[in-house]
């Protein structure tokens, strides 16, 4: 007999490469992105972390298609890309239940997986809770759940525990590391909290003026321990001052 397949095998892609070459982007005169170039390989999770203005959303904005750009931006090999996108705020529709928020813009054979997503990221039981009965670590869940149902090959996360308090946060931690893991999505995750990206992600990227100031690897197994983080924090953190 062959093992029923998992709860997150039926949410799992196999992700999507990124190549940028000579990338530019400008919100009129000014200028945001300069000739950036960066590879990021199908499944690689890469943290973008930066002091503020650095460019981070402007290139998570770039990759969902929301600006204008110049220069090479390829995503994936040619078929259609299901890109999702997660922000600080939950975004969610405060008049529908948080099964139907996951659900929202599912085609009819798909909405199955709304289910499924909410109970992976353990919501079970809160199907018709509305989002205002929810917690903010709750919210965020449901957000978490309304990205991994479309199967993205590229999920872009700006910020999404940056609202958070740190006990909620660690939990969002150590959820997102596992569902990342399952899903197999190519993920950019734009974060001010170092810990984060190095516990999350395979690279640390350092914007500085629209341009990759570092690009540190995070050649550690997983589940990561701060302690196996602390020099490679000790870095980032002299490169960022
Ligand atoms: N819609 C917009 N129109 C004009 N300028 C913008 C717009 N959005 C962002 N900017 C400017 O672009 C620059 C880069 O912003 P961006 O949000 O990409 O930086 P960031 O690194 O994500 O910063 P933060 O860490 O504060 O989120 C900033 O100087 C910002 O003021």
């Amino acid at each position: 007999m062959t093992a029923a397949p998992t709860l997150t095998a039926a949410l799992a892609s196999a992700g999507v490469p990124i190549e940028l070459r000579d990338l530019s982007a400008a919100y009129g005169e000014h200028v945001i992105l300069r000739d950036l170039t960066l590879s990021v390989t199908p499944g690689e999770r890469v943290a973008l972390v930066g002091a503020s203005g650095g460019g981070k959303t402007t290139l998570l904005r770039a990759l969902a298609g929301l600006i204008p750009t110049q220069g090479t931006l390829h995503i994936g090999t040619g078929a259609p890309v299901r890109t999702r996108v997660m922000f600080q705020e939950d975004r969610l529709l405060p008049w529908l239940g948080a099964l139907d928020n996951v659900a929202l813009g599912l085609a009819r054979p798909e909405r199955h997986r709304a289910a499924r997503a909410l109970r992976d990221v353990g919501l079970a039981g809160r199907e018709r809770a509305y989002p205002h009965e929810l917690s903010g670590g709750q919210r965020q869940r449901v957000a978490l759940a309304r990205a991994l149902a479309h199967r993205p090959d590229l999920l872009l996360l700006d910020e999404p525990f940056g609202a958070l308090d740190a006990l909620t946060r660690a939990d969002m931690h150590g959820l997102l590391d596992t569902l990342l893991t399952d899903t197999g999505a190519t993920t950019l995750l734009v974060t001010h909290d170092l810990d984060e990206a190095l516990k999350l992600t395979d690279r640390v990227l350092l914007l500085r003026a629209g341009q990759v100031a570092l690009d540190l690897p995070v050649p550690l197994p997983r589940p990561r321990r701060r302690l196996d983080t602390e020099p490679l924090r000790a870095q980032l953190e002299t490169q960022l001052h």
